[in-house]
């Protein structure tokens, strides 16, 4: 007699096999569906390489033989390169990829085709020179999700990204940017006062600097001294930024499909972060809006990127608004209002790191060559006769403080491996194939640092970029990748410029800055150390240093024209 089956067991057995056949169909799908989409995508870019063949092969002889896709690591064929790209200091590994496979390489990962670029010749000729189908950014999720793609450092090229760079021209082209001198000259002021006040503090000073001239620039919003809403809510979302800007940081980006996990599954914890950072950004975006549409319809606006650009929009008279019928929201929602806010809203993640991290490693090339220090107070002291602050004015007389500027972009570069560019479609270069989707990541770090070009590239040496008798700087760095290349050239890069300029002249005119001393008064030796990325900024690593007044004189100079921030 066949024993008796508790018909909850039967239910639970079939419950198990079920499951079990679920488990083996999901094991399946998951195998199955990136294999079927490389397949489709490998299949596609063998046709477009035999396309492109043809077309190519037949042009009068233009190739002599079929197209490859350029060489590079060993690679999988469906993860790509398994290890992925080093997340910190890529150059490094790119340098030494450059050794085996040359200056143009490939490394596809399991969603998109990458290829570095190793060598000058080939950076400016595809990204500056083919820039018609060379500027678009990546399809990054991870860059959606958290809204980043508005800025206009991820927006795609086309026309919305157009009109956002006319928005940047208009405001802070050469000569238009010199209306926001004064913002940038008081910060400097106040940086000097902090760092007399508690100068063991300077890399928070140094980032309140930054803050400082991006919050007033952008939106005429003088920052609090201490935690700043606006200014922390952006900095939560700046390290988000940078860290999704490097193709393939999250496994969503390789795995598009997995945006559609809900944010409650146990890992979608990219999901949950995505969320909070979106909701950061739409509040660092609006607050600071709202409040310059609110003084302007007082009228006691300050100028700024945002109230200069509604001024100028047509039919936009804030000042007549009456507070009953006027919808915020609604008037955000227009097209030419929310561009402006959009464009607004991407200025402190584009400039506030990335000036701070400019004014760290200057800090640290002033502790580490002492010879450039003394040379540089000197041509201050001959133009301002140790009596006052240096201003803008005195630019043209302080070619050494210029080409230090120039030098800090070089020495180390901010962004070492720029931003990556995307191509719009198929192209040839040397004999290779670069696929139309490609993505470019030029190595700006190894550019800036070729010892033909630039000898002893680790010595800090402004001399390299005094002007000639023709005001002619040679192999300027600004122009050679320190601000990236072509049509998505770095939008505030004049800004910048003038913001380091500033500080670096102020703090030298009344500060020393030197090696900070050890139990036994014995100076402690700085090597430089960057933290190497991850993503698409670099800076150094904490450092110590004194930074003491030159003089009792130069201490009354900041004592009388500088207050704290
Ligand atoms: C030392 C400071 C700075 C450095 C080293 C720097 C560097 C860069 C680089 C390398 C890019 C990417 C270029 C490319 O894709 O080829 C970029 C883009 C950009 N930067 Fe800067 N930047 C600095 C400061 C600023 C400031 C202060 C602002 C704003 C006021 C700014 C606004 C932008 C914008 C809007 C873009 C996106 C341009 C586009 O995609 O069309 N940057 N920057």
């Amino acid at each position: 007699m066949s024993p008796t089956i508790h018909p909850l067991v039967t239910e639970l057995s079939t419950i198990a096999s079920q499951l079990r056949v679920d488990v083996l169909a999901c094991l399946g799908l998951v195998v199955l569906v990136p294999y079927l989409y490389v397949r489709q995508r490998r299949s596609k870019l063998n046709t477009r390489i035999s396309t492109v063949n043809s077309e190519k092969l037949g042009d009068e002889g233009n190739l002599t033989k079929p197209l490859s896709l350029p060489p590079g690591p060993p690679s999988w064929p469906i993860f790509g390169y398994l290890p992925g790209l080093p997340k910190v200091k890529v150059w490094e590994v790119f340098n030494k990829w450059a050794e085996t496979y040359g200056d143009i390489i490939y490394v596809p990962n399991f969603k998109n085709h990458i290829i570095i670029l190793n060598s000058a010749e080939a950076i400016f000729e595809l990204l500056e020179r083919r820039g018609n189908i060379y500027s678009d950014r990546p399809h990054m999720v991870m860059m959606q999700l958290m809204t980043f793609d508005r800025s206009t450092a991820f927006a795609h090229y086309g026309s919305n990204w157009r009109r956002h760079r006319k928005l940047y021209n208009q405001q802070m082209n050469i000569t238009a940017v010199s209306k926001f001198r004064g913002y940038q000259s008081a910060a400097a002021q106040s940086l000097l006062a902090n760092l007399l006040d508690s100068p063991e503090d300077f890399a928070r000073h140094c980032r309140t600097f930054s803050a400082a001239i991006v919050m007033n620039i952008s939106y005429g919003h003088q920052i609090a001294p201490q935690n700043d809403q606006v200014v922390q809510l952006s900095e939560a979302t700046g390290l988000a930024f940078s860290q999704a800007s490097q193709p393939g940081y999250y496994m969503v980006d390789n795995f598009p499909i997995l945006q559609h996990v809900p944010s409650f599954f146990p890992f979608a914890s990219f999901q949950r972060l995505a969320e909070e950072i979106r909701k950061a950004t739409y509040r660092s975006r609006t607050i600071p809006f709202r409040r310059v549409v609110d003084g302007m319809k007082k009228g006691d606006a300050k100028r700024c990127f945002v109230s200069d650009s509604l001024n100028d929009l047509n039919g936009v008279d804030l000042s007549s608004s009456g507070e009953k019928d006027f919808d915020v929201e609604e008037f955000e929602n227009r097209e030419d209002v929310s561009l402006i806010k959009d464009v607004a809203g991407g200025i402190f993640g584009a400039g506030s790191a990335t000036t701070t991290s400019a004014l760290h490693s200057f800090m640290l090339a002033m502790v580490m060559f002492p010879r450039v220090q003394k040379r540089a107070q000197e041509e201050l002291d001959h133009v301002l006769g140790l009596g006052r602050l240096p201003t803008f004015e005195d630019q043209s007389q302080l070619p050494y403080i210029g080409a230090i500027v120039r030098e800090v972009l070089r020495w180390f570069p901010v962004t070492p491996s720029a931003l990556p560019h995307t191509t719009t479609e198929d192209d040839v270069y040397k004999g290779y194939l670069i696929p139309k989707g490609t993505i470019l990541i030029p190595n700006v770090r190894s550019l800036l640092h070729d010892p033909k070009i630039y000898p002893n590239p680790d010595e800090f040496r402004p001399e390299r970029f005094l002007p000639d008798k023709n005001g002619n700087i040679a192999r300027d760095p600004a122009a050679q990748g320190a601000f990236g290349f072509g049509r998505r050239i770095c939008a505030g890069r004049n800004l910048a410029e003038a913001s380091i300029w500033i500080s670096a002249a102020s703090l030298l005119a009344v500060f020393d800055i030197t090696p900070a001393l050890d139990e036994n008064g014995k100076p402690i030796d700085v090597k430089p150390a960057f933290a190497g990325a991850p993503g698409f900024f670099d800076h150094p690593l904490p450092f110590k240093c004194r930074i003491e007044p030159r003089s009792e004189r130069a201490k009354k100079i900041i004592l009388d024209n500088c207050s704290t921030a």
